[in-house]
């Protein structure tokens, strides 16, 4: 069984058509990349696919084992509070606290976990990553990921790419939305958001660059 399929999502905003008629099935181990221009509707898939928003029509269909982790648009934080208390919180929301692999995670992006340092004083970058490791901590197995190498700098690009490999190998999948495709992510399948319709793109193996 799919991870996910969806199945001819609509999604208004008013008289606002943003999806029509999207269906998309992922499997363990794919790595998606989904463009579109601005406005094009990838954080409101993503959304849609992380049920924080409802489709206006469509199913939305998911593997019973599924557990989704997200980065979408700007994470949101406690922002008075530490890294530490802000990645231990959300654990704590499933009651999956594992510090032994939050603070590794943390390393891998150059972040100090035990840093007392309020998240209202993290970089663009830094905040990013902090979004990936809570996308990822849990050890959840579809991980969307909206704009991920956003602020990166390219020792934390060559840690996402490795991270992406290795989701990959445990047969985790992974889609992420980007007007940009950053060619190292080794991607399965390339879509494309257009008036409001997904559609399978072409691309030159990532391999090949
Ligand atoms: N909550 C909302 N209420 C009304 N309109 C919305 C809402 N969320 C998104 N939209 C509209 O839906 C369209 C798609 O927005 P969305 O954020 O999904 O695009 P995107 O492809 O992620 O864009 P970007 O690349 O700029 O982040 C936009 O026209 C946006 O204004």
């Amino acid at each position: 069984m799919p991870l996910l399929t969806l199945t001819h999502i609509a999604k208004n905003f008013g008289q606002q058509t943003v999806l029509s008629d999207v269906s998309l099935t992922v499997n363990a181990g794919d790595v998606l990349h989904i463009t579109g221009g601005n406005g094009s509707g990838k954080s409101t898939l993503l959304k849609i696919i992380a049920g924080i928003i409802p489709a206006s029509a469509g199913t939305v269909q998911l593997d019973p084992n599924v557990q989704i982790g997200a980065l979408i648009e700007n994470p949101g934080f406690l922002e008075g509070e530490s890294l530490k208390t802000n990645l231990s919180f959300l654990a704590a929301i499933n009651h999956h606290l594992k510090t032994a692999t939050m603070q590794p995670l943390a390393a891998r992006f150059a972040l100090d976990y035990q840093s007392h340092r309020a998240m209202r004083k993290y970089s663009v970058g830094m905040r990013e990553k902090a979004g990936i490791i809570q996308a990822v901590m849990e050890d959840q197995n579809l991980v969307l990921l909206d704009e991920p190498t956003r602020g990166l700098d390219d020792a934390a690009l060559t840690a996402l790419v490795a991270l992406i490999t290795e989701l990959q190998q445990q047969g985790k999948a992974v889609i992420i939305a980007a007007h940009d495709r950053y060619t190292p992510i080794r991607y399965t399948e390339d879509w494309q958001l257009e008036g409001g319709r997904l559609s399978r793109t072409v691309n030159v193996p990532s391999s090949i660059h």
